[in-house]
């Protein structure tokens, strides 16, 4: 069997063995009756927003990684000049406060890296809305509970003004005066925007956690830590007690360090354009790993315990006594608190402290969370799963080809450098975790190097067929069966898991198209980038996701129109390699209709060549029409045309030639 075979063989086996540990989801009704939580006990949550800071300005607190983010989408940010707008961190925020949740047991805390004014005084606008929100929200049971998601209107724009602060205790939850239009309580809101310094590294996300986790502690000290993004929303306001309900059960509750949510997204489209649904891995691949030692972390909508998640290792006799931890608020002034907080958040309170490799989030690798995840399950500590019916989080899926394929390619950088560091799961989990557990996060840390499999795949066969060189048996061997079986089957069992999933048809094509774009471009770029950080070329760099797109680009979003629109060496492979195929069936059609008498040989010979680039020619029909007739903005730019047609071409004649 070819390199074909065996690659698809080892993919559809890696599925199967997900099918078979899959279990139906969770139902969500708490295994412990509600009453008992009434009472409830602390609960911080954070929420991280990489602030909202307008290009063009400067402000002196945004370092190279936010120009690089803004670099990076300046293609699609033409009209609105933000990547995470305030009133989408303040909704974010709204829908938390109004959680079904005894409001004085509940903190809140925003990390705003960016450091900007616009999200602090987006905040303070926050704070006041509250008071209104909160009591509407209960009274009419309101879901979601993000003002945004419930009224989808336009927020208003909101002045700006020279004034930063630090950390500012926005509504202080212990004030009787802090109280809603109808005297009941508030939780308690907490803005905070960590120092950063060109000279201090600040580790991206897991700086910001970092630093929350230390204002928190010194705050509210919730016993249990929420974490959200800014691009994402409470959605079901029983999540708090659905997940404490783990946490707290008797028997198991002890040894759960985090509950991870799935994830939904409330932008996708129906046929889910970008595959950006994660159908199969959130819904069969992630439930399958809650079955054999714990999901990973994945960095937003998941509920941690403290103690785990600030590096404690699990004992076996360990044993909380909810009672105790519920009340440990400070009683200082919260002006002095705001003070004392600083130094916390301050760039140098790490230094030669073990923050980011024992304590907190983990340091030094893109996918923070998976490693944090990990690292916490091979201290012992167990995690799970939940998706109840009503989404627990919404989230705001990319929605242009590049957002998709940086995010991505962000992604699997950092898996691949996870399978390579010292953290490499099969070693690292050596008698901590299960030999399942560890085996089970391989396919994903390894998903950027599958992309050397997929190029080979559709160059090689393609190049071969303008050469004339047969790679698979001919048409009337039996050794086309097997070739057959594995690619028949593989296709089969995936479209069925998609369907099962929920998906439609047309989704699953598109999901098809995604996973070729993706592994021919983002996964070999993580590749490449791995590779040279490996050897001390490059440095780490967290890509912001963009969250937003032209009016435009989100016409073309909703009409399911795939967007280009920008220049990107991973487009100039997109097209290149579309190109290649093109050519490879012309190549073809000529082989069969000139050489008249031969033509049922060349079908014979190369029948299986011909049928792959066809199969890949017809994935690629998009990137065609955006090559050629389409007009609108998010059309293929025409220098991205010329250099495709010329790279195939030069690759064309090579291989003639050679
Ligand atoms: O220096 C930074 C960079 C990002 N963020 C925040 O981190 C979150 C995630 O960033 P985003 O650009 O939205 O990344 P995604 O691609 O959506 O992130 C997914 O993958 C990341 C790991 O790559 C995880 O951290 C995320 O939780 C997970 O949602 C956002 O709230 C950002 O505001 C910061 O606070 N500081
Ligand atoms: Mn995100």
């Amino acid at each position: 069997m070819g390199h074909t075979g065996v690659w698809a063989m080892s993919q559809a086996m890696s599925q199967a063995v997900w099918a078979t540990r899959a279990r139906p989801s969770r139902t969500c009704e708490p295994t412990r009756s509600e009453e008992k939580l009434r009472d409830g006990f602390g609960l911080d949550s954070f929420f991280l927003s990489y602030g909202s800071v307008f290009i063009g300005f400067s402000p002196p607190l945004v370092d190279g990684t936010l120009s690089t983010a803004c670099r990076t989408y300046k293609g699609s940010l033409k009209a609105d000049p933000l990547i995470e707008p305030p009133s989408m961190v303040v909704n974010t925020v709204l829908s938390v406060m109004a959680y079904d949740y005894p409001p004085e047991k509940l903190s809140i805390y925003l990390s705003d890296d960016g450091g900007s004014d616009l999200t602090f005084y987006a905040m303070l606008e926050a704070a006041n809305f509250s008071k209104t929100w909160l009591p509407f929200c209960k009274k009419f049971r309101v879901e979601p509970t993000s003002p945004e998601a419930y009224f989808r209107t336009a927020s208003e724009p909101l002045n700006d003004a020279d004034n930063w602060l630090s950390v500012k205790i926005l509504i202080d939850g212990r004030d009787s005066n802090a109280v809603d239009i109808e005297g009941n309580p508030l939780p308690t809101l907490v803005y905070l925007a960590r120092e950063k310094r060109p000279q201090h590294h600040h580790h991206f996300k897991a700086g910001s956690m970092n630093a929350l986790i230390r204002v928190s502690s010194r705050i509210s000290n919730g016993p249990i830590i929420l974490n959200v993004d800014c691009d994402m929303y409470a959605n079901n306001s029983k999540a708090v007690k659905y997940s404490l309900c783990l946490f707290m059960d008797e028997k198991k509750g002890d040894e759960i360090a985090y509950v991870q949510f799935l994830q939904s997204f409330d932008n996708l489209t129906k046929n889910e354009i970008y595959a950006s649904s994660f159908r199969v891995l959130q819904q069969l691949e992630l439930h399958g790993l809650d079955a054999i030692g714990g999901p990973c972390y994945n960095g937003s909508g998941c509920f941690h315990r403290r103690e785990a998640l600030c590096g404690k290792k699990y004992e076996k006799n360990y044993k909380v006594d909810w009672k105790k931890v519920s009340d440990t608020k400070a009683d200082e002034s919260a002006s002095f608190l705001e003070e004392t907080c600083k130094v916390l958040a301050s760039c140098t309170f790490e230094h030669n402290t073990t923050w980011g490799k024992e304590m907190g989030l983990i340091y030094g690798f893109l996918v923070e969370d998976i490693i944090t995840g990990l690292n916490i399950q091979c201290k012992g500590w167990k995690s799970m799963y939940l998706s109840p019916e009503r989404d627990g989080f919404l989230g705001v899926a990319p929605i242009t080809l590049l957002q998709t394929l940086v995010q991505h390619k962000r992604w699997m950088d950092g898996h691949l450098q996870v399978f390579l560091s010292r953290y490499c799961p099969l070693l690292y989990g050596y008698k901590k975790i299960p030999l399942k557990l560890r085996l089970a996060y391989c396919p994903y840390n390894l998903w950027a190097a599958n992309c050397l499999a997929t190029l080979y795949i559709v160059v090689m066969p393609c190049l071969c067929l303008l050469k004339g060189i047969s790679l698979f048996p001919k048409i009337s061997s039996p050794w086309v069966f097997p070739f057959a079986y594995v690619a028949f089957v593989h296709r089969a069992y995936s479209l069925n898991e998609f369907l099962w999933c929920g998906g439609t048809f047309r989704g699953w094509c598109n999901d098809q198209r995604m996973w070729l774009f993706n592994r021919t471009s983002a996964y070999f770029f993580a590749l490449f980038e791995t590779i040279l950080k490996l050897l001390g070329y490059s440095r780490l760099n967290f890509v912001v996701t963009a969250k937003v797109a032209d009016k435009e680009a989100l016409k073309r979003y909703d009409g399911e129109l795939i967007e280009f629109g920008a220049t990107s060496p991973m487009f100039d492979i997109l097209a290149t390699l579309a190109m290649l195929n093109l050519f490879g069936i012309f190549g073809a059609l000529k082989k069969v209709i000139l050489d008249e008498d031969e033509d049922l040989e060349v079908l014979e010979k190369f029948g299986l060549q011909i049928l792959l680039c066809f199969v890949l020619v017809t994935i690629n029909l998009p990137v065609y029409q955006a090559l050629f007739f389409r007009n609108d903005n998010g059309k293929m730019p025409s220098s991205v045309t010329y250099k495709s047609i010329i790279f195939a071409m030069l690759a064309c004649t090579a291989t003639m030639c050679f």
